[in-house]
């Protein structure tokens, strides 16, 4: 595809922490944090004006569903603009607590598990077209989820290996150590439809939220949570790279893996990047092995066919920069633009000092504390403001991506109408195709192509119905 639809789902983590009584549990401080989304949108599932959808499932992770996007500068911008929305809600849910008796302090995580051992993600959706052969797509990507930690990991202080998810079947290393990834110790399958309990790295539920003749939408599930936009312009940059190359038809040298599952986990557990990964053939190589045969294809594919947007070269010399970096186990060149390499160069360094190991709690309260999406207390929002982690974009792209929708896309579309339908005090009702107006069903509009941008259509049905 020449132009791709992309979006990302983040999902946060709630803790509460109150001076002197019993915290309100998670889901109640939830509910708080979605009465001001109740009180605007008549409901806790609803979608803003930069054209985001913002919703709360039952239980207590609220999320943030960027709009569709068509450039990676916008989902990482629509994506950043959730944590202050989220943000926002924070300070008025400690508030309204406080109101009723409850002060205390709220936090919002931006990670991938809790202290309880609950996953919870960061997904990517990304549009392909329906042409594609889904299953060699997906089987041609998977090697490179399984290692993409190794540049886009969030890194992960692991105190107790033998509590880690199904540390009985797939054993990592004993004693206690800095991991790349949060996820991976999470996944149970490489490719499957569900989402929740065998949780899967692909999902294959068939929704792609466009005309479904024409597309599919791939769900990738399997990414860490990223606090750095440099990380993210790595993460979703090579992987929409990919796509491109698995959909020119060239031939992948076949690296199917023998066993996805462990090892995705092995390749979180050796920062060296040199373990080796069984493939089904009986070969074997290591995760750094094969995140140098995509980047040496994807040098070559670029070589021949250009480059198809602006940001391409910083995400080659990214990836490039940090697969050196692990092979020479010199990780100083990227530890500003890294999520794992920033988090572990912060922790060593407070453990060296300390003369801790990785076993220590404040250790692992470091970790939560990086994820922490308060932009004075979050240590990875500190440490972005002392300069120690890199920006991708300006404080006025994240600004104007709080409520303006991106700009190639329906998104646009859904704005107009949001802004329309309350301006004119009209009650609404809308999913990512539909948008319609309670009182007139009859003249719902149905944008099956996600590049629409023609917002007269908008226009002409209020025009219609006025
Ligand atoms: N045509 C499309 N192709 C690819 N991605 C799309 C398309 N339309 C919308 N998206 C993106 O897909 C994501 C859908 O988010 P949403 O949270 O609603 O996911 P879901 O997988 O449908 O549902 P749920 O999270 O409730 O299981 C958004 O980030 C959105 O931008
Ligand atoms: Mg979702």
């Amino acid at each position: 595809m020449d132009t791709r639809i992309m979006g990302v789902e983040t999902e946060y983590g709630l803790h509460t922490v109150h001076p002197t009584k019993r915290p309100l549990a998670p889901d109640e401080v939830a509910r708080y944090m979605f009465k001001p989304v109740v009180a605007w949108g008549n409901s806790s599932n609803v979608f803003i004006p930069n054209g985001s959808r913002l919703y709360l499932d039952v239980g207590s992770h609220p999320e943030y569903a960027t709009a569709e996007t068509t450039r990676v500068d916008e989902l990482i911008a629509s994506d950043s603009a959730g944590d202050a929305i989220m943000h926002q809600l924070v300070l008025q849910a400690q508030q309204a607590m406080a109101d009723d008796g409850f002060d205390g302090d709220v936090y919002l995580y931006r990670n991938n598990a809790d202290s309880l051992g609950n996953s919870y993600g960061s997904h990517e959706n990304y549009m392909i077209e329906r042409t594609t052969q889904y299953r060699r797509l997906t089987s041609a990507l998977l090697p490179f989820l399984v290692t993409r930690q190794l540049i886009a990991g969030n890194g992960v202080v692991i105190k107790d290996p033998s509590a880690l998810p199904l540390a009985d079947q797939f054993p990592t290393r004993s004693e206690p150590h800095f991991a790349f990834s949060q996820r991976a110790d999470y996944m149970h399958e490489a490719i499957s439809s569900s989402s929740t309990r065998a949780r899967p790295m692909i999902n294959t539920r068939d929704e792609p939220h466009a005309d479904s003749t024409k597309y599919r939408r791939l769900h990738v599930i399997v990414g860490d949570s990223n606090m750095s936009e440099t990380t993210q312009l790595v993460r979703f940059g090579t992987t929409e790279l990919l796509l491109r190359i698995i959909e020119s038809g060239k031939p992948l040298r076949n690296l199917q893996l023998a066993h996805p599952v462990r090892a995705i986990r092995q390749t979180s557990h050796d920062l060296t990047g040199n373990t080796p990964l069984e493939l089904a053939d009986g070969r074997t190589m290591t995760a750094l092995e094969i995140q140098e045969f995509y980047f040496q294809t994807a040098k070559d594919f670029l070589a021949q066919q250009g480059h198809h947007h602006d940001h391409l070269e910083q995400v080659m010399d990214l990836w490039e920069r940090t697969l050196t970096a692990i092979a020479t186990q010199n990780f100083s060149s990227i530890d500003t633009e890294i999520d794992w390499a920033i988090k572990h160069k912060f922790c060593t360094a407070y453990a060296n000092k300390h003369q801790l190991d990785w076993d220590a709690a404040r250790l692992v309260q470091l970790d939560m504390a990086y994820h922490d999406i308060h932009p004075e207390r979050g240590l990875f929002n500190l440490l972005e403001a002392r300069g120690a982690a890199a920006r991708f974009l300006t404080d006025a792209q994240v600004d104007a991506a709080h409520d303006n929708p991106p700009a190639t896309t329906r998104a646009l579309l859904r704005h107009r109408f949001i802004e329309t339908a309350r301006a004119l005090g009209m009650e609404y009702s809308m999913d990512w195709t539909h948008m319609k107006l309670n009182n007139h069903p009859m003249h719902t509009l149905y944008i099956r192509d996600a590049f629409e941008t023609d917002i007269s259509i908008v226009d002409d049905l209020f025009a219609k119905v006025a």
